[in-house]
């Protein structure tokens, strides 16, 4: 294909105020003098989105003149947080836009935090869709994302009086945010329910609900702004907006009701990350943005070619996790219902365009619909995923591996067998992905799992996040690295200069110093910039092990009143996470969290030693606030348990050292940086299944560690809740008793490690030593490095530019 390189022409500050101040004018109606906040913002918005444009439509005329293959991601999370100051690093206009936005009279870094959140994720899935987006345009591989456009995201968080959780709607649409453009030429109607009528070879559904699925794109420009490609997320619509004869009857609610219950579908992201809550509206939603995104993608790929057999070539589809795995059976559908392709032919059509990733291992994570219900609301899609299941019965009598067992259907079995390329997202989880969830379709489709390790995007998290680190690495090794991160290696040998290590510490201190401030001014907690930052941010849940952290924190507290001279390392513990509304037990750990940080707090004795701090609402925009200012990263999951994790790509990358287990990515950070540079403690993901076969294991650690004990018994004493020893009775029981995610018998372990990370910290500039060669040695957790594995191995794509 036509190699591309032509980068958006510079524009200077002037030119760029000229722009601001025409939009503020013609686009928001507003003068100058008597512009808002949002007004500036817009304002800002569309004129760096006019340098955007330019790049888009070069990408989309490119790529039909190369009658490139496409990639279509489809997810139902894009956890993109802002847009605006990304958009305007991307396109080299930063120092521009300061300079700009001063001399119109308005504070830039108060402009930008005048935007909210696309919170249209709850975690790592969604956060690794938007930084592969961005990695996509940066390398100029012609995609597509495919998504939901929800009214409202990911809920926000707040604490209680007494600590507990309360989740309250995210609402970030209520004014316009200026990046996306409503397309009402691309709508689809889309069914669901009704009937079924065979029809010959084919059939015929006659759905009985129909809602129309409206897109609505945003650009998604690249480094340097040479591509652009589009996320489109449908909005759904009634198809018949107002009952008009119910309005004129007075029955105002009915006449509302045909829209109110068609945007029902795109109303709002179901919050759970790792549950399936088997909801019906869940199921309606992942139906209705991948039909739309399938018919949308037909509907591109007809208007170029008449053959559907020539389909893959000319389209990859990445099912991001099980929730577009409908794809497989409504691709079919489409090809045999109504292009009359054979049903075998069509289904091996679908499957060389279709890739899936799985990103967990939890049990209660692989959705399984029951069969009732996936009949009814798609009858047509129940009998074809009964051929899907009975053709590879019959191609493989020996082995039992079935898509509809017990009433249910399994769609990561339907997303295995309907997919060519099928991938873990590190190398840990990728061999256990073979070895256990899918374990024997590996045997019967040997080669078709592959690794493709998560990555970052070293733009959003390195370049805006850490721009004094940026420079120092620009300083050190010459710009260009923003798009070839592996080139951070070429830092190593400065490392060995004092000058350097220096500069690097700085960096690190300043950044901890406008945390400080930040949670100063935010929750009026002062805290010691020079002590140790430990940050633990990421979703609660009991894998994920944060009540390890916490117990940790008490018994190092009563360490330090026990002992104050003992010369202890100061730390400031920070915690940042929600949980799913209906998970108890992570709201239980949320809930002990906030008051052992008021009681911690309280404790004069050894206020300067140790602080607990948890900041309420975390999302990406704070992500970018604590990671550049973080010393140590908390990645300590029960082993087996985490896919990969990205957070713990983000802390490395910015000069924090990882305390963590030998758990998804971890394994290939600590190989990169070196043993000596990562604090490692626990089981590792055999060793826990070994010592799960002790029924007792948790008691038997408890009896052994005098420091878990105590904790644990302070807990019970009320010691955190005014004395109320029932208040975490669910969690110390559990403690005591299954322990699944073997908290116990991995405490001494991380304790021990903990010590050890408590010395290092005495030698400052051994602890920086380290740290910078975290940064330099992972370069390779770009998700650049990653979206080429991915073109390579499953899309089998080669980039525009
Ligand atoms: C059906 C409810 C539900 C929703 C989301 C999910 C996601 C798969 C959970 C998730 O975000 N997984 C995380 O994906 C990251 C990106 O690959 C990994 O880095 C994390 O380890 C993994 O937990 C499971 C179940």
């Amino acid at each position: 294909p036509t190699k591309i390189s032509k980068e958006t022409l510079p524009m200077d500050s002037t030119e760029l105020r000229q722009s601001i101040l025409k939009h503020l004018e013609f686009s928001m109606g507003k003068d100058l003098v008597h512009a808002s906040l949002y007004d500036m913002r817009m304002a800002l918005t569309l004129a760096v989105r006019d340098r955007v444009i330019e790049p888009w439509f070069r990408a989309t005329r490119a790529t039909y003149a190369a009658q490139s293959k496409r990639v279509y991601y489809l997810s139902m999370e894009f956890l993109i947080g802002r847009l605006l100051e990304d958009a305007i690093m991307n396109v080299g206009l930063t120092e521009a836009a300061h300079e700009a936005v001063a001399g119109l009279g308005f504070d830039f870094e108060t402009v930008l935090a005048d935007e909210p959140d696309a919170a249209l994720g709850n975690g790592g899935l969604g956060r690794l869709a938007a930084c592969f987006l961005d990695s996509m345009s940066t390398l100029g591989c012609p995609a597509y994302g495919y998504g939901i456009r929800y009214e409202h995201g990911l809920f926000r968080q707040s604490f209680a009086q007494d600590g507990r959780q309360v989740e309250t709607a995210e609402d970030w649409l209520r004014q316009a945010h200026g990046w996306e453009f409503e397309r009402p030429e691309a709508s689809f109607r889309i069914g669901f329910g009704g009937s079924v009528a065979e029809n010959g070879r084919t059939a015929i559904w006659t759905p009985e609900d129909a809602v129309l699925a409206k897109a609505y794109d945003t650009p998604i420009v690249g480094w340097q702004g040479k591509w652009a490609n589009t996320l489109r997320l449908w909005g759904a619509e009634a198809l018949t907006a107002f009952d008009l004869a119910a309005f004129n009857k007075g029955d105002f609610t009915a006449a509302a009701a045909p829209e109110a219950l068609a945007r029902t579908i795109s109303r709002v992201l179901y919050p759970d990350d790792t549950t399936e809550q088997g909801k019906e509206l869940r199921l309606k939603q992942e139906f209705f943005f991948t039909a739309a995104s399938i018919r949308d993608i037909l509907r591109r790929f007809n208007a170029e070619h008449s053959d559907l057999s020539g389909l893959p070539s000319r389209v990859a589809i990445q099912m991001n996790d099980t929730h577009p795995a409908i794809a497989g059976p409504e691709l079919v559908r489409a090809l045999v219902d109504e292009s009359g392709m054979e049903f075998d032919t069509a289904v091996e059509t679908a499957r060389a365009c279709l890739g899936y990733t799985n990103h967990t291992l939890m049990p209660e994570a692989l959705e399984r619909w029951p069969e009732e219900l996936m009949s009814r609301v798609l009858p047509r899609h129940m009998q074809i995923i009964e051929r899907i299941d009975e053709s590879h019965a019959k191609a493989h009598p020996k082995r039992n591996v079935s898509i509809v067992e017990n009433g249910e259907v399994k769609m990561g079995e339907l997303s295995f067998i309907m997919a060519n390329k099928v991938n873990g997202v590190s190398a840990l989880h990728t061999e256990l992905v073979k070895d256990t969830v899918f374990a024997e379709l590996n045997a019967l489709h040997p080669g078709r799992i592959v690794n493709e390790t998560n990555g970052v995007t070293p733009r959003r998290w390195i370049k805006g996040a850490n721009p004094r680190l940026s420079s120092l690495i620009t300083d050190t090794i010459g710009a260009g690295w923003e798009d070839r991160l592996e080139r951070l290696v070429e830092l190593e040998p400065a490392i060995a200069d004092k000058g350097f290590r220096n500069q690097f510490a700085e960096i690190k201190a300043r950044n901890k110093r406008d945390l400080a401030d930040w949670i100063e001014r935010d929750m009026g907690i002062a805290v010691n910039p020079a002590a140790m930052f430990d940050v633990q941010i990421k979703r609660f849940h009991e894998y994920k092990r944060q009540h390890l952290n916490i117990l940790e924190t008490i018994a190092l507290w009563q360490e330090i009143r026990a002992n104050p001279g003992a010369g202890w390392a100061p730390r400031v513990k920070i915690f940042g996470g929600k949980a799913a509304p209906g998970y108890v037990m992570a709201k239980e750990i949320i809930h002990l969290i906030n008051n052992v940080a008021r009681v911690i707090n309280a404790d004069t004795t050894t206020r300067d030693v140790l602080t607990v701090v948890y900041p309420p609402n975390y999302n990406v925009t704070m992500a970018e606030r604590l990671i550049p200012a973080s010393d140590l990263s908390e990645q300590i999951s029960t082993a087996g348990k985490e896919a990969s994790g990205t957070g713990n790509m983000k802390f490395s990358l910015n000069g924090a050292l990882t305390i963590g287990t030998l758990d998804g990515a971890n394994v290939e950070i600590r190989d990169l940086v070196g043993p000596e540079n990562f604090f490692l403690f626990g089981m590792t993901a055999s060793e826990v299944v070994e010592c799960r076969k002790t029924p007792d294991h948790a008691a038997r650690a408890i009896k052994a560690s005098n420091r878990l004990g105590a904790a644990i018994e302070m807990i019970e004493a009320g010691a955190f809740s005014n004395g109320d020893t029932e208040m975490y009775h669910g969690l110390t029981q559990n403690l005591r008793g299954h322990d699944y995610f073997t908290v116990c018998a991995d405490f001494d372990s991380y304790w021990d490690a903990q010590r050890r990370v408590d010395a290092a910290w005495g030698d400052q500039d051994n602890w920086t030593r380290m740290a910078a060669i975290n940064t330099a040695r992972t370069g390779w957790f770009s998700s650049d490095r990653t979206i080429q594995g991915y073109m390579a191995d499953v899309w089998k794509i080669t980039p525009m530019i």
